[in-house]
């Protein structure tokens, strides 16, 4: 079997590739960098290791990779004839990867490839059908037909904590042990693809919703708060008392709202953020609060991990969440060189100030009272 998978990156290679690859599935990445494709072309083969006191390995063979800059044919053809194709990207990349998807599609449709179904895997809400949208944009209304009756794009949520990586190896990834795939079984087309570990579900927008709205807004609480106090990784922010407490605090608020919402028990939900916290405190993990407090545009958008939740709160509870609004506040003021998006905020705090920055990135009107407490806060 054959994967193509866009994004050779640490949840690429950390995560997706492994479970494709302990699947069954010889697995081509596509990339832009360079570095990483020539370095999969040479090796073939990578290590995946986990952090943890037995650092148990294993060892990813059968993988290739394709520069889609270089060989945007190359790409097209492997998509042509795939069992599988999964991205790995980030969000705002899939808009990029659209087109040369497209292309891949037409050319299976072309040779009568058959049924596939393409997998978006980024920390979104309904990211495959994101990824369809930019699609079908780029097809023609016969070739729509075609990809409606033959492409699932389930949507899925994906969790694996797997940090900016500095091993020996270029390839090597260190993971944390915790890993879960979900995917929305009733997004899919033919046969539903072999992969191991991975769990089909009827109701995904709860899973996803719960894994952003808990995971995510804890580890963007812990960067943003932890990045205010001076701290520089993950485990050294939330070993603080009082960081610790706030992102406690604050996944209580979206735990009141994803109970609510969903109808979680609340005991088991309580001990699903107890074992995150614990999973953001594990000590063979370097995490820079850098890289989880990325692109906090993206982060402070209306459909993300921190406005989103603060939205339903109001709307459910009728109050604002104040832990939730002590961490925007700390996201408007994230700062980190290598980041543009962090850049380009603080531009726009400087000069039109925090209310109309964060209305601005936000999409909410300046009276909202998310916006107001978020302005008085700060
Ligand atoms: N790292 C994690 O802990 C983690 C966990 C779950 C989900 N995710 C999600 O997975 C996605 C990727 O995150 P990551 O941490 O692996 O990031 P990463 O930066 O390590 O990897 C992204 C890869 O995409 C490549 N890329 C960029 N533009 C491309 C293009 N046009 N075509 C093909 N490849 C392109 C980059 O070169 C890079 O190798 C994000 O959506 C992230 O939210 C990450
Ligand atoms: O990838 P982002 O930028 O959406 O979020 C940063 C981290 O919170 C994220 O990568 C987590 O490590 C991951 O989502 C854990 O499953």
């Amino acid at each position: 079997m054959k994967a193509v998978h866009f994004g050779a990156g640490n949840i690429g290679r950390g995560f997706i590739g492994l479970l494709l690859h302990q699947s069954g599935y010889a697995v081509e990445f596509v990339d832009v960098n360079e570095t990483l494709i020539n370095e999969l072309n040479k090796e073939k083969a990578y290590r995946v290791m986990l952090a943890n006191e037995e650092k148990q390995e294993f060892f990813v063979e059968n993988v290739s990779g394709i520069n889609s800059q270089q060989h945007p044919d190359a790409v097209i053809e492997a998509i042509s004839k795939a069992d599988i194709v999964t991205t790995a990207v980030g969000p705002n990349i899939l808009k990029l990867v659209a087109p040369l998807i497209a292309e891949g599609l037409k050319k299976r449709q072309q040779i009568s490839g058959g049924t596939v179904n393409v997998i978006a895997c980024e920390n979104m809400v309904g990211g495959s059908s994101e990824l369809k949208k930019h699609v079908v944009e780029k097809l023609g209304a016969e070739e729509i037909a075609w990809v409606e009756e033959n492409v699932g794009f389930p949507n899925s949520a994906v969790d694996r904590i797997v940090p900016n990586q500095n091993n020996e190896r270029l390839l090597d990834v260190l993971v944390e042990p915790f890993h879960e795939w979900v995917i929305d079984s009733t997004g899919m087309k033919g046969e539903q693809p072999k992969i191991e570990e991975a769990l089909f579900v009827e109701n995904l927008q709860a899973y996803i919703e719960r894994k952003l709205f808990t995971v995510n807004t804890g580890h963007a609480a812990t960067a943003y708060l932890g990045n205010l106090a001076g701290y520089k990784t993950i485990a050294e922010a939330i070993a603080q008392n009082d960081v610790k407490q706030d992102v406690l605090g604050t996944l209580g608020e979206t735990g009141n709202v994803l109970t609510t919402k969903y109808g979680f028990d609340a005991d088991q939900h309580q001990a699903y953020i107890e074992k995150i916290i614990g999973r953001f405190a594990n000590p063979y993990i370097v995490d820079d609060v850098q890289r989880v407090g990325r692109a906090p545009l993206r982060k402070l958008g209306a459909k993300d991990r921190l406005v989103a939740p603060a939205l339903e709160y109001i709307e459910e509870f009728g109050d604002v969440p104040a832990h939730l609004v002590k961490v925007i506040v700390a996201a408007l003021q994230f700062v980190s060189e290598e980041d543009h998006e962090s850049l380009t905020l603080k531009q726009m705090v400087e000069e039109k100030g925090a209310a109309a920055a964060f209305s601005e990135v936000s999409g909410l009107e300046m009276d909202h009272p998310l916006v107001v407490s978020v302005t008085e806060k700060f």
